[in-house]
């Protein structure tokens, strides 16, 4: 933190501390609000909760409670900031069980007061009634520190010390106004109806959370395009144009999808051309489950046709076919990094996804897929449920997928070899992650696929175990309603006891994976945490998938994309720079404030995150009561030599940059200055840090930063990320949520 400008709070823990600094911080202050609930004897069933009177904490309504996250094994812990002018607040602890069946469980005795930022009373148990005979009881600790703004601050910097946001010309990195400091000018007032400022999204807009991510997986090589029928995936998730649905569908596969309404091949053409495809050995080994104990990485891998050299290897993005290309030597760093100094295994991963039905296996495999492209890595998601419904259609009942049904079992081999072998030619054609969605749910069939991976590529298991009974109902419903599995019946109950007959016959052979390397997901998504397991995974892409998923939750909230208001530079058409806001770009910053206010009044808790250039932080100043986090990482693309100039000025006086830079914007790199690709690379943490929050998050940039932030939610292919319109005045509310990202945007002036 910058300088030293805090005053020291007075804590008035467990009602302590004689009160007379009562009024220091008032019109600035804060109440920074601290909880914590320990108890011994492990009850994992009971989740600590806080509610109360303010609806911070639900308004006495107890299934608002806040939920207290869990620190260690014995340890709970909640903090939350009250706005200086609180009222009394009264509070109880509860403990809501896991069983959303049975009632919550609130603590015994009086409520516990707040008032004036002290604590009434000094219970420093809580006491919780299970039955008659028999009382749980927790140790809690209170802490309500009023503090002044730079401390709030600061503790927030201490909770963010792994972000690294820097120092700028004395401003605080991280800072948080508290009260109102500009006069609410009515130019700048916004109507209370914030659709009205709702303008449409772009068509490749981010909508993963509207479409079933399994329909953008990979559509089975050597189907041509005349042998698409409308019995197809495609036309059941409603697309009928030249191009699949959803910003990832398919864009570089080999092959392209006509026209539906011209097409009239029948559904039988293509389950023909599937039967044929599997090589007579893969579908004599298809089922065999020959025990192949291996492990991973075997040295075999070098084998693969791709790993030649490594100028035949590096693809950027899944768009460039060809070598290194010559754009002012603009390389990825990362994206070849594990390519060129990591171990040689590396260059072929496959990412073997094992669960139970509706465990988030293709959510995730989809999520990873968009992270792991998005950083330069050509990666695919394969998904054997498509495959199996374009063979055999999608009308499959329960007993299809029974333990016993050897015709069934077949069947499900075959259509995973099939995808395994796509897989891999597509890997020995350069192809570097390759994600393959199924349940893969016995030891049998992940034997068949080491069997085919061997001397292809490296296995990681990725299994996803979730014990949450509410998080798997929800999850039932969400597949019988969006899976194309189910697009055709009508009556959804039906679908979900079909579903849940699918499930029991795999829950009757599901075996854990104990065997190679893999990553184990348990019940990341139920709100405290989870677990995640590694066994055997070494090497830089391993390492790097891991930390993205320990980071990666479902809790859903909205980050806000903004650019800077208007600069005096951009008045001037000037790139670069470190100008500052011109009246209109002052007048969206009063108007960005009121927005944030309003649409961000409901949420409990929000950061406001900027670069360090003064339009960005300028273009913050007016929002009040939430941290301000300054990050050099949001710092627009550095433009270096040419930073300052105008694009015409760059034309005339440097015509060879003007000229690189229009061919192969992405990796163009300004003289000293920086490329997309290296925006790209040092925004990774931002993505990561985005992907962590809990709450929301407003960012506050510029224009190719956001452009590459933008790419990562609505899964726009690398090419594309220096040509995507991000206009100046428009916020972009990205809204992360169970079922993926959704966008919405407000234009906020004329
Ligand atoms: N790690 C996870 N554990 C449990 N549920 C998850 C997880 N990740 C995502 N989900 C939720 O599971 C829902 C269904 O996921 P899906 O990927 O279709 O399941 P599966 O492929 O395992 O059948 C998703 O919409 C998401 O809300
Ligand atoms: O990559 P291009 O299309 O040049 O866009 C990036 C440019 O956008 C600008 C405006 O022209 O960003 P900013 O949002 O910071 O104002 C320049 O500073 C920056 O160099």
């Amino acid at each position: 933190m910058g300088a030293g400008t805090s005053k020291n709070s007075d804590s008035t823990s467990h009602g302590d501390g004689d009160g007379e600094e009562r009024d220091e911080y008032e019109g600035g202050g804060q109440l920074y609000v601290s909880l914590k609930m320990e108890n011994y004897t492990l009850n994992a069933d009971l989740l600590p909760h806080v509610f109360g009177s303010a609806s911070l904490v639900g308004s006495w309504d107890s299934s608002r409670a806040l939920p207290l996250e869990r620190e260690s094994t014995s340890m709970w812990q909640l903090s939350f900031v009250v706005p200086p002018n609180h009222e009394t607040l009264d509070f109880k602890f509860l403990l809501r069980p896991k069983d959303s069946n049975n009632p919550c469980i609130i603590e015994e005795g009086p409520n516990r007061i707040l008032s004036g930022g002290r604590l009434q009373g000094d219970a420093r148990a809580a006491l919780f009634r299970l039955n008659a005979d028999a009382v749980l009881e927790y140790r809690v600790c209170i802490n309500a520190d009023r503090i002044s703004p730079f401390d709030l601050a600061s503790s927030w910097r201490a909770y963010q010390e792994n972000i690294h946001p820097s120092t700028v010309r004395g401003i605080l990195d991280v800072s948080m106004n508290s009260e109102t400091c500009f006069e609410s000018s009515s130019s700048a007032n916004l109507e209370l109806d914030l659709e009205r400022y709702v303008v449409p999204s772009p068509a490749t807009s981010a909508t993963s959370g509207l479409v079933y991510p399994a329909n953008l997986a990979e559509t089975p090589r050597y189907i041509s395009a005349r042998k698409y029928s409308s019995e197809s995936d495609f036309s059941k998730s409603g697309d009928t144009g030249s191009q699949p649905i959803g910003p990832t569908a398919d864009k570089e596969m080999e092959v392209k999808i006509q026209d539906l309404a011209k097409v009239s091949t029948t559904s039988a053409a293509v389950e023909d051309k599937l039967a044929t495809t599997a090589s007579p050995t893969q579908k004599q080994e298809s089922h065999k489950g020959v025990f192949v104990d291996r492990g991973v990485g075997s040295p075999r891998l070098v084998k693969s046709t791709s790993a030649g050299t490594f100028a035949d290897d590096v693809k950027l993005g899944s768009g460039n076919k060809t070598a290194m290309p010559a754009a002012a030597g603009a390389v990825a760093a990362a994206a070849v990094a594990d390519q060129m100094l990591g171990p040689k295994e590396d260059r072929h991963l496959a990412i073997v996804l094992v669960g139970l039905p509706a465990r988030g296996k293709t959510f995730t495999a989809a999520k990873l897929t968009r992270y792991l492209r998005w950083l330069g890595h050509d990666t695919k998601h394969f998904n054997v449920g498509k495959y199996r419904r374009l063979k055999l259609g999608t009308n499959q009942s329960a007993e299809f997928f029974r333990g016993d049904n050897t015709e069934g079992i077949e069947a499900r081999n075959e259509v995973a070899a099939l995808a395994m072998e796509d897989m891999i030619s597509w890997m020995q054609e350069g192809g570097q992650v390759g994600i393959f969605d199924a349940t893969n749910s016995t030891r049998e069939r992940r034997n068949m696929l080491m069997k085919l991976a061997e001397g292809n590529c490296k296995i990681i298991f990725l299994e996803t175990l979730c014990y949450d009974e509410r998080i798997i109902e929800r999850n039932i419903r969400l597949k019988v309603q969006q899976s194309p599995d189910y697009a055709e019946q009508p009556d959804f109950e039906a679908g979900y006891r079909d579903f849940k007959r699918r499930l029991d016959n795999y829950e009757k052979v599901y075996e854990p994976v104990e065997e190679g390397s893999y990553i184990k997901m348990i019940d990341t998504v139920s709100g405290n945490g989870g677990q995640i397991q590694v066994n055997n995974i070494s090497g830089y892409l391993p390492g790097r998938i891991v930390f993205f998923l320990v980071n990666t939750h479902l809790t859903p909230r909205p980050i806000l994309l903004t650019r800077h208001g208007e600069s005096q530079d951009n008045v001037r058409a000037r790139i670069g720079g470190d100008s500052s806001l011109s009246d209109t770009g002052e007048l969206y910053a009063k108007k960005l404030a009121n927005f944030v206010e309003k649409r961000l009044k409901p949420e409990r808790a929000a950061s406001i995150w900027t670069s360090t250039l003064h339009r960005s932080i300028s273009t913050a100043n007016h929002i009040v009561g939430f941290p301000k986090v300054q990050w050099r990482a949001l710092d627009e693309i550095n433009a270096g030599a040419c930073d300052g100039m105008t694009y015409l000025e760059i034309k005339m006086d440097m015509p060879e940059e003007y000229e690189s830079r229009e061919k192969d914007k992405l990796r163009y790199r300004y003289p000293r200055g920086e490329s997309y690709l290296d925006v790209i690379q040092r925004l990774e943490p931002v993505i990561i840090e985005l992907e962590r929050q809990r709450a929301p998050v407003v960012v506050i940039s510029h224009q190719a930063v956001l452009r590459a932030l933008y790419a990562y939610f609505a899964d726009r292919p690398l090419k594309e990320i220096p040509h995507i319109e991000v206009p100046l005045h428009t916020i972009i509310e990205i809204q992360m949520g169970v079922t993926g990202v959704q966008e919405k945007r407000y234009k906020l002036m004329d």
